[in-house]
């Protein structure tokens, strides 16, 4: 029951959507209603004009209205299901959204121990709560009121044959229960190969370049054609028991049709019964157990909706990496201080950071040193307050960052770091991402400031180049001089440079450094190097 019950937790989702969804609930209910006469209907056309009156005009009238049922019928169920497909849709999209803006909020010291792909299979999730409103699920709870309703309509015409189908009901829901759970099973299965098998291509295509240097074509075909011989397995077992399942239904619902053959055929001989009531209890009757049918495998289509539902809560229920009381930082940064600070990435990692104290003014301009692995990058990381402290405090203004929203820190904090990650767009769409009220001409009078022209017009298209995932349009140091212009027109307060002259060639190291010592950045500047060729212009040294 508690796994049904998380069903309810959708209902936010749903909400905005209300109006269209009781629309919807209306119109499946009126197609249950308007498929109600049609049976009747065939059965009194049989008795009353086929083996009664044998007139041309009653069954003309009796055809024009079981055909204008039909039509209502069908439009109601079109009107019906689009209104449903797209509640599903709109649904499913919210949910992902969410998921995305959550994942955005998480602490640090989640997101970088999950796997990669994982939060992208946790967004797909989505779609499997998705099913719960697809015409054909919201459908069978109104399928019910069908079958109730033709059961009550049954009674009424003749109570003992109402009796066999009521009583081979639950033969019908024990057949097609039983073969919709080795049909779930098997479908379980089928995802899971379907899963490695991505998780097979999505490794191939990451690491191809990797593959082609070091000739492992052949290793990974043959891993990968392991995994398609299972999912070629799996995919056979689960069209065989998709046949079987079909099958054995329709072996009851002959079985079932043959018993209500015989007993209506009994009552016919003995003359309690007619051919028409006979006509209109088999299509009631077909009714009934399709209803049937449908409820038994709800429950297989459910399972999966619920566990859906209680992971998207297990992840939007998780704390963000801003507490509660966080509140704005409205000043600029004028002063920082670490207090004795220590940091592990993890409980069971050893301390990368231990009792590290510092403080930098407005204005300064600081050498971070340390061997590799001393912890310079997790500093900047610590100030940029994607993780904090295990134990000390960092203070900005005084103030404990820790209570401060992360989203002003970082406005106020431009990061050159040490692998730059553009995104796909242009170069334009880079240095401009994330920076409020500035424009294409704010990019390009800052550009011929820095008299950096010549070195973007050598780019394929200028600001214009396309920067693609797959192929690298610009290299790793001119990355770097944009990732810088990007920093300088943030008019942030702070700017960190990790390793900002390593990997790049003398232009851009000039390009770069020259710019920081020509004092085109006046805030607080802190440079992480390994180097202190062409950085004395740092006059501060701070050793860790
Ligand atoms: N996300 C992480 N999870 C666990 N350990 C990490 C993580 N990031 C860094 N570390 C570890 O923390 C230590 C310090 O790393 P950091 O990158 O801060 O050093 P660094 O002084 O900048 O090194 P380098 O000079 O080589 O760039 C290293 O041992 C590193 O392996």
């Amino acid at each position: 029951m508690g796994k049904w019950r998380s069903l309810l937790r959708l209902m936010p989702f749903v909400r905005p959507y209300r109006g269209r969804f009781a629309l919807g609930c209306l119109g499946l209910l009126a197609g249950s209603l308007l498929a109600l006469p049609g049976p009747l209907l065939i059965g009194q056309v049989t008795d009353r004009v086929f083996l009664g009156s044998r007139s041309l005009e009653q069954l003309l009238v009796y055809l024009a209205v079981i055909a204008g049922l039909y039509i209502v019928g069908y439009a109601v169920s079109i009107a019906t299901q689009t209104a449903f497909v797209r509640i599903n849709n709109l649904v499913v999209n919210d949910m992902r959204t969410a998921v995305m803006s959550k994942v955005m909020d998480l602490p640090m010291s989640y997101l970088s121990g999950v796997e990669k792909g994982y939060v992208q299979a946790r967004i797909q999730e989505c779609s499997s709560i998705g099913t719960l409103f697809t015409p054909s699920v919201i459908s069978t709870f109104f399928t019910v009121v069908q079958a109730t309703m033709a059961i009550v309509t049954m009674f009424v015409l003749n109570w003992m044959l109402a009796l066999v189908v009521v009583g081979l009901a639950p033969v019908v829901l024990l057949t097609s229960r039983s073969s919709g759970r080795a049909l779930a099973a098997g479908a379980k299965e089928n995802m899971e190969s379907t899963a490695t098998l991505n998780a097979a291509c999505f490794e191939i295509v990451n690491g191809i370049e990797d593959i082609k240097i070091l000739n492992g074509k052949a290793p990974h075909l043959k891993l990968f054609a392991e995994k398609i011989a299972r999912l070629v397995e799996s995919g056979v077992k689960l069209g065989r028991m998709g046949v079987v399942f079909m099958g054995n239904i329709l072996l009851v619902n002959n079985a079932t049709s043959l018993l209500i053959l015989f007993v209506a055929g009994l009552l016919i001989l003995h003359g309690q019964f007619t051919v028409g009531l006979f006509l209109t209890f088999s299509q009631y009757s077909t009714q009934v157990f399709s209803s049937t049918t449908s409820i038994s495998t709800l429950i297989t289509f459910l399972k999966p909706v619920c566990l859906g539902t209680e992971r998207l809560y297990e992840l939007l229920d998780m704390a963000a990496e801003d507490g509660p009381g966080a509140h704005e930082l409205t000043e600029p940064i004028r002063r920082l201080d670490f207090e004795d600070v220590s940091f592990r990435y993890g409980d069971e990692l050893p301390l990368v950071l231990g009792g590290v104290s510092f403080s930098i003014d407005a204005g300064e301009r600081v050498l971070l040193q340390g061997a590799n692995g001393s912890g310079k990058t997790t500093i900047l990381k610590l100030l940029l307050a994607l993780y904090r402290p295990t134990s000390g405090r960092i203070t900005i203004n005084g103030e404990d960052s820790c209570n401060l929203r992360s989203a002003d820190l970082r406005r106020r904090i431009a990061v050159v770091s040490q692998s730059i990650f553009l995104f796909h767009g242009t170069v334009l769409d880079n240095i401009l991402l994330g920076q409020q009220g500035k424009t294409r001409s704010d990019v390009e009078a800052l550009i011929s400031r820095l008299g950096m022209e010549r070195f973007f017009s050598r780019l394929a298209d200028g600001l214009d180049t396309e920067i693609t995932q797959s192929s690298s349009s610009v290299s790793g140091g001119q990355a770097q001089v944009i990732a810088l212009v990007r920093a300088l027109l943030s008019d942030s307060d702070v700017m960190l440079l990790d390793e900002p002259v390593a990997n790049v060639d003398a232009e851009a190291r000039d390009l770069v450094v020259g710019c920081l010592e020509r004092g085109q950045f006046n805030g607080m500047l802190i440079v992480i190097s390994h180097q202190t060729e062409g950085l004395e212009f740092l006059r501060r040294r701070i050793r860790i």
